[in-house]
């Protein structure tokens, strides 16, 4: 696990070796204890060169071991024998120094990096901090503030910046281990009682009380309950205000809490679902390893309305030749203006050239015969996407494979309308779509292993996290989302306002609530859906009721807004007040509470107390009790598929690990007892009545989140 040889005739090279990112597992940890008591020992052997095997330095601690029985050498004082060796040690490092790896290089007393090499203390995103020493050492390092910034937010930063701030002493485009090792026979013998970080003072800052107490707002704003960054702060203040060996026992004390924190837990949880996802498996019996996507060398974006464009952008983003279609010329231009504005901006951000020659415009459907794959994002209307799909297959090569960017609509209907169905399948993008990191793949019956493939590959250059689901109404994101919004105003039929909802929900952790996020959207683009649906408006069967829709109960309130035009930030008016059309600040709005009143004075409901619990369980669990449905009809393949589409495309807080990790949190037989309860006093909600798989879940004693699959499988193999 970590292997030891001497090279140049008096360096001793330590390689860790554990694929496939070296992570600091207790094999490992008690390598490098056996091989630094060898290079010491050796008289021949005058400095240390410690790096990692396969191009990759250390991907930290070994997450796995996380929440197990401690086995093994621990890390501070195998790090604090490496800073106090009186060798020279050069960390050498290729590929990613992160978390633990991070501080083992900090224990060094010298840093060469390759100049692609990313560093960072991400130990934040696990729900942690740098408990190794790197929340005092990197202050002592780099500064309080650098330190801040790198621990609280736990990003990787390039060798060139680590140069910048003092991290690295070196960076080479050259072979690493012969650069460190050329620098460590020229540092043999020297002194290193300055290179000892410990012993460093922390770099004086005027006022390190305002600058924390600074941070530390930020942070709570930013952070919607997380407590890691505001532990990272804490530790990082004790590091400028305290001696070494204090500090190294706050930064212990801190990571204790944390450590055994609930929210370590969903966010560790969260870290291997994002990875799991990219491992699809769909009923068919295709799956990633056997699947072979196929190569994209063109690629189309049909519609060039606000999805499109950010589909463009992205696509251009991540190299790919694109030709893009508009109906007409003016469209066309605008939306040029506009897709180019977006890459000028990306790019100035990036310090990067735009990729504006990746794209060309076309208002002729014909240009797209030679393109590999299509992304058809035409306005939301089957007749119509129908149509285009018709057009395509008839213009495109063999072969081509044909998207469709839908937030809901049925992938199989277009596919029957295409000469290869196999070759069909939904990309369903969040707005705005190079901004948003989801992207759900939407396989029918029909589609191909290479199609869902290399729509997935596609998602993953273009930066996404690709979940692949099944095709239903609203996929996974959206058919979950309708339960959560329908319960939002039931409780306002039922007494809430939206004041009150956003705030628990908010106060849970989503950055907005409810009825804010549905003010920014635009109410009208459900209302078109639910008129087309024939649930609102004129086509709604004279002498129905208002509260009532297919024999369950309807809540008309978003209805009743937009007939007075109230469509959200876009009209000034929604759910809140706005200063103005497009204003973004979100006021509590008098007229809307008054018209609540009379809503309800007029349907004969009363309005009674509801308080924050009532909000979260009923919109939560209602949620839930449908992402259970999901994992019943096999739309999506685990609990980690529906988390991650909701922690990357719907704001849910990754601290809570997402929906379904949340309910084995919070107990599966509550979840099931409350769901119970609200459907006993709302029996004309069937959607509260809790679904065959909670049930037998609870039935099996509740086991955890990673082994629901099996109870899955099993309730498949009886249906
Ligand atoms: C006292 C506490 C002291 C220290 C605390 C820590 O060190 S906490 C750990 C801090 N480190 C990190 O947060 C790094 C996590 N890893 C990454 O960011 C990326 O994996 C990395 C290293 C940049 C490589 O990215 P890449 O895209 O190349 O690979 P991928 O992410 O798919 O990972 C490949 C497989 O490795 C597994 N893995 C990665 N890091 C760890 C780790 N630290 N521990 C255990 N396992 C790790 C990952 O799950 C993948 O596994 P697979 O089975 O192939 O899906």
């Amino acid at each position: 696990m970590a292997q030891y040889s001497r090279i140049s005739g008096s360096v001793g090279l330590i390689t860790l070796s554990n694929p496939p990112v070296n992570a600091l597992s207790a094999a490992v940890r008690q390598g490098i204890v056996d091989t630094v008591e060898k290079a010491l020992g050796d008289p021949q052997v005058k400095s240390v060169v410690i790096c990692g095997q396969d191009g990759i330095f250390c991907g930290g601690a070994d997450i796995k071991e996380f929440g197990k029985n401690m086995s093994g050498p621990p890390l501070i004082p195998m790090i604090h024998t490496i800073e106090c060796a009186t060798k020279p040690m050069v960390a050498a490092i290729e590929g990613s120094a992160l978390g633990g790896g991070l501080e083992l290089a900090l224990g060094c007393h010298y840093r060469i990096a390759h100049s692609k090499a990313r560093l960072g203390l991400p130990e934040v995103t696990l729900g942690l901090l740098p408990a190794a020493g790197g929340s005092q050492r990197l202050p002592r390092l780099i500064g309080v503030p650098a330190a801040l910034d790198l621990i609280t937010t736990g990003r990787h930063v390039t060798a060139a910046e680590a140069l910048q701030l003092g991290i690295v002493d070196q960076v080479t485009d050259h072979a690493t281990v012969d650069a460190a090792v050329k620098f460590a026979l020229s540092v043999a013998g020297k002194p290193l009682d300055t290179r000892r970080i410990s012993t460093y003072p922390c770099p004086h800052v005027s006022d390190v009380d305002a600058l924390c107490e600074n941070v530390m707002q930020k942070v709570r704003k930013s952070a919607h309950g997380a407590i890691a960054p505001i532990a990272c702060v804490q530790a990082v203040r004790a590091a400028a205000t305290l001696p070494y060996t204090q500090g190294m026992e706050r930064e212990k004390e801190l990571m204790a809490t944390l450590y055994t924190s609930g929210q370590a837990r969903a966010l560790q949880y969260s870290f291997f679902a994002q990875r799991a996802v990219s491992k699809w498996r769909i009923p068919s019996g295709a799956r990633w390893d056997t699947s072979t996507p196929r190569p994209l060398h063109k690629v189309a974006v049909i519609g060039l309305g606000t999805m499109g464009r950010g589909i463009t952008v992205a696509l251009a983003q991540a190299g790919l030749p694109v030709i893009t279609v508009e109906t007409h010329e003016k469209q066309l231009m605008e939306a040029k203006r506009a897709v180019s504005d977006m890459l000028n901006r990306g790019a100035k951000r990036r310090g990067v050239a735009p990729p504006l020659d990746k794209i060309s415009y076309s208002c002729n459907l014909q240009d797209l015969a030679d393109v590999d794959l299509v992304i058809e994002a035409v306005f939301e209307d089957m007749t119509l996407k129908k149509k285009v799909f018709r057009q395509l297959s008839a213009v495109c090569k063999p072969g081509t494979l044909l998207c469709t960017n839908t937030s809901g609509l049925d992938v199989d209907q277009l596919a029957s309308q295409s000469r290869n169905p196999e070759l069909v399948v939904g990309m369903h993008f969040f707005a705005p779509a190079h901004v948003m990191k989801l992207l759900e793949v939407v396989y029918g019956p029909q589609s191909s292993p290479q199609a869902v493939a290399t729509a997935m590959q596609l998602g993953k250059k273009m930066g996404k996290v690709s979940v692949a689901v099944g095709n239903c109404r609203g996929f996974v994101g959206n058919r979950m989302l309708k339960l959560y919004t329908e319960q939002a105003s039931f409780l306002l039929e039922e007494g809430a306002t939206p004041d009150l909802v956003d705030q628990a929900i908010e106060e849970f952790g989503f950055p907005m609530g409810v009825f804010k996020v549905s003010d920014l959207s635009g109410l009208d683009v459900g209302w078109r859906i639910r008129k087309e649906e024939k649930l609102a408006g004129l086509s709604v069967a004279s002498g129905q009721s208002t509260r009532i829709r297919e024999g369950r109960r309807y809540s008309p309130l978003a209805d009743l807004l937009c007939e007075q035009g109230r469509f959200g930030q876009k009209t000034g008016r929604g759910w809140y007040q706005y200063d103005k059309p497009g204003g973004r600040v979100a006021r509590s709005d008098p007229w809307l509470h008054h018209f609540l009143e009379e809503y309800r004075a007029q349907h004969g409901l009363v309005a009674r107390h509801i308080d924050h619990q009532e909000v979260l369980e009923r919109c939560l669990y209602a949620m839930i009790n449908e992402g259970f449905r999901i994992l019943e009809d096999g739309i999506a393949a685990g609990p980690e598929d529906i988390d991650v589409i909701y922690v990357f495309g719907y704001g849910w807080p990754r601290h809570r690990g997402g929906p379904m990790f949340y309910s084995g949190m919070v107990g599966l037989e509550k979840v099931l007892e409350r769901l119970e309860h609200y459907y006993q006093a709302h029996p004309d909600v069937p959607h509260l009545q809790p679904c065959r798989l909670l049930r037998r879940l609870v039935a099996r004693g509740s086991p955890p989140v990673h082994k629901w699959r099996e109870v899955i499988k099993n309730l498949h193999s009886q249906l």
